[in-house]
């Protein structure tokens, strides 16, 4: 199947490398965990947060039913939250709240089928040779039959620098918040443990995983590492790209 699968801790660089490698390959993108910070940001946005914090088990999903349509039109969210201006997903409170949420089974069956559906529509309407998927399960659970799995990791330290900076450099004033190197780090720790503990589908390297940490090598070694390994794993996709310079 001409899925390839980018799993990985927060900050390690999965979107980066798999936006990257997306326009080498020509495959399209999707960033699964901006489908969760969607619902967050929904959740906030209805200052509902509170009340799913203090009933997370047996919080009502209908609540948020009158903005969103959570629960009748879901393809309709999975084109929501990449219509959205990315920057609006990406604040320190939304990270904190997606992986909170993302511990609630009954969201994650919701979401994950609507994930699929939309990755298996795109791919059957023949308007894209492949798909990347980046997220903490899309190997292990979302796509198990995927054709290539890779689980990008590197050093907790790195990954709080990276993230600092990014944060740092992405934001305009308007987005700014305060941010302070503790702060960053002390919200990668709790959510790689929510997000490697929680009962299902908790972020796993499954077998036929391919590890890479990049805490000391740069994007483009990474992405010469993954175009190898693409090369092995889907053999007809690089037979079909023979001619693309970037693939050969
Ligand atoms: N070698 C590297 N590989 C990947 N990203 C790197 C590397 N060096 C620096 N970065 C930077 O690390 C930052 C974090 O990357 P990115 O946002 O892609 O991580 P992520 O794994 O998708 O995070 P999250 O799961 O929290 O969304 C980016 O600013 C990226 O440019
Ligand atoms: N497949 C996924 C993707 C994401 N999550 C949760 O969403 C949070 C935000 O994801 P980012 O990739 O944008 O950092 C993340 O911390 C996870 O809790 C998920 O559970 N499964």
């Amino acid at each position: 199947m001409n899925i390839i699968t980018i799993d990985g801790p927060a900050a390690a660089g999965k979107g980066t490398i798999a936006l990257s490698l997306s326009h080498l390959i020509n495959f399209y993108y999707f960033n699964t965990g901006n489908i969760f910070r969607y619902i967050a940001k929904t959740i906030i946005d209805e200052g509902l947060m509170y009340e799913f914090l203090i009933n997370k088990n047996h919080f009502n999903l209908n609540k948020i039913n009158q903005n969103v349509v959570f629960l009748k039109e879901i393809p309709d969210l999975v084109e929501k939250s990449i219509l959205i201006d990315e920057k609006l997903l990406r604040t320190q409170e939304i990270s904190d709240s997606s992986s909170i949420i993302a511990e609630i089974p009954q969201v994650r069956e919701i979401l994950n089928k609507a994930m699929r559906k939309f990755i298996y529509d795109m791919l059957g309407s023949n308007k894209v040779v492949g798909c990347i998927v980046d997220g903490r399960d899309t190997g292990s659970v979302l796509f198990p039959n995927a054709g290539c799995k890779i689980f990008i990791t590197a050093e907790r330290s790195v990954r709080t620098q990276r993230r600092f900076e990014q944060i740092r450099s992405t934001f305009t004033e308007d987005f700014q918040e305060e941010i302070k190197k503790k702060r960053v780090h002390d919200s990668l720790v709790l959510r790689d443990s929510r997000d490697g503990s929680r009962k299902r589908d908790p972020m796993i390297i499954v077998k036929d995983t391919i590890v890479i940490d990049t805490s000391k090598i740069s994007q483009e070694e990474t992405i010469e590492q993954i175009l190898a390994i693409i090369r092995i794993k889907l053999p007809d996709l690089s037979k079909d790209y023979r001619k693309t310079v970037n693939f050969i």
